[in-house]
């Protein structure tokens, strides 16, 4: 209680968001790609290690024939571009977004070919393998993506609007994709719930989700001492979520880890991959 009055829903919602923006000042991009992004979590020569599972999901999901247009938005990017390595082909505009700028500046790096930045090329080689295509490829995707990454911009999702007014063309972009954004910046289901709502204002009716997240996760280390609270979520409260912000479920799958991918940088203890349409 503040001061005897009881705190209204919104303050609440206001406090629990402005302490995960708090959380975040401390996100250390190198540390978190380390963690994430290396083996064992990113071994290709397994199949059943996390990276190599969500390349599969992505290339499958794009690779269909339904998905395709224009403009494609990856929502909460992080240092991270291996969520738009199979749409790139088929988008001539990839925008990508984080709420934060180390972030950007990591993604520009690489896109700049700055030294310093992470090697994507093992990503890179494996969606070419996906593709059919030859490993030596990987260099042309890598022409291909930096061809078509037109912005990277600030995002927050607790926003209605998440991104500035005429980033996107007015009728929205014709895919979305979002990788453990919304449950790691969301307080609560309540929150997810919003936060999808308003991810999916920049989505036109029709286009399509591809949305990757963590089950059961509560935290996660986001550098040395950087503890992120995460909102634990099981697969019906996905679909539940999906549901009321008037998506209809295309696929999910899901994807357990395995005990050795469990590495000590969160308690996540499942994957679930969704591709929806909006209606
Ligand atoms: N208001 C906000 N609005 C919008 N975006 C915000 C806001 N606030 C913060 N962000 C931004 O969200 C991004 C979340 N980010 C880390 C969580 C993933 C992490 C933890 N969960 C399990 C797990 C993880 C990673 C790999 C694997 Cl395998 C697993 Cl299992 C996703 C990055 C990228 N998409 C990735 O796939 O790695 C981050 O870059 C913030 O800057």
């Amino acid at each position: 209680m503040d001061g005897g009055r009881a705190k209204g829903k919104d303050q609440g919602v206001v406090d629990g968001v402005a302490a995960m923006a708090h959380c975040y000042q401390e996100f250390n991009p190198k540390a978190y790609l380390q963690y994430n992004y290396t083996p064992p979590r990113a071994d290709f020569s397994r199949a059943d290690s996390i990276v190599p599972w969500k390349l599969g999901c992505l290339h499958r999901a794009f690779t269909e024939g339904d998905v395709g247009g224009e403009t494609l938005v990856d929502v909460g990017s992080g240092p991270t571009l291996y969520q738009v390595l199979s749409g790139c082909e088929l988008f001539g505009r990839v925008v990508l977004t984080d709420f934060l700028d180390v972030n950007r500046r990591e993604l520009r790096r690489w896109l700049r070919e700055e030294e310093g930045s992470f090697d994507w090329t093992p990503y890179l080689k494996h969606v070419c393998k996906l593709e059919g295509r030859s490993p030596s490829a990987w260099q042309e995707k890598a022409t291909r993506l930096r061809s078509v990454v037109t912005e990277i911009l600030p995002i927050d999702v607790h926003q209605p609007l998440p991104l500035p007014l005429g980033a996107l063309p007015t009728p929205g972009a014709d895919c979305l994709v979002s990788s453990f954004c919304l449950e790691s910046v969301s307080p609560d289901l309540a929150s997810f719930t919003r936060a999808l709502g308003h991810m999916s204002g920049l989505l036109k009716p029709g286009g399509h989700l591809l949305l990757i997240g963590a089950l059961g996760e509560s935290y996660y280390m986001a550098g040395p001492g950087v503890r992120i609270p995460v909102v634990p979520l099981d697969e019906a409260q996905v679909c539940t979520s999906l549901r009321e912000n008037g998506y209809a479920l295309i696929h999910l799958s899901t994807y357990t880890l395995p005990p050795d991918m469990r590495v000590g940088v969160d308690d996540v203890s499942g994957i679930f991959f969704v591709k929806a349409k909006k209606m």
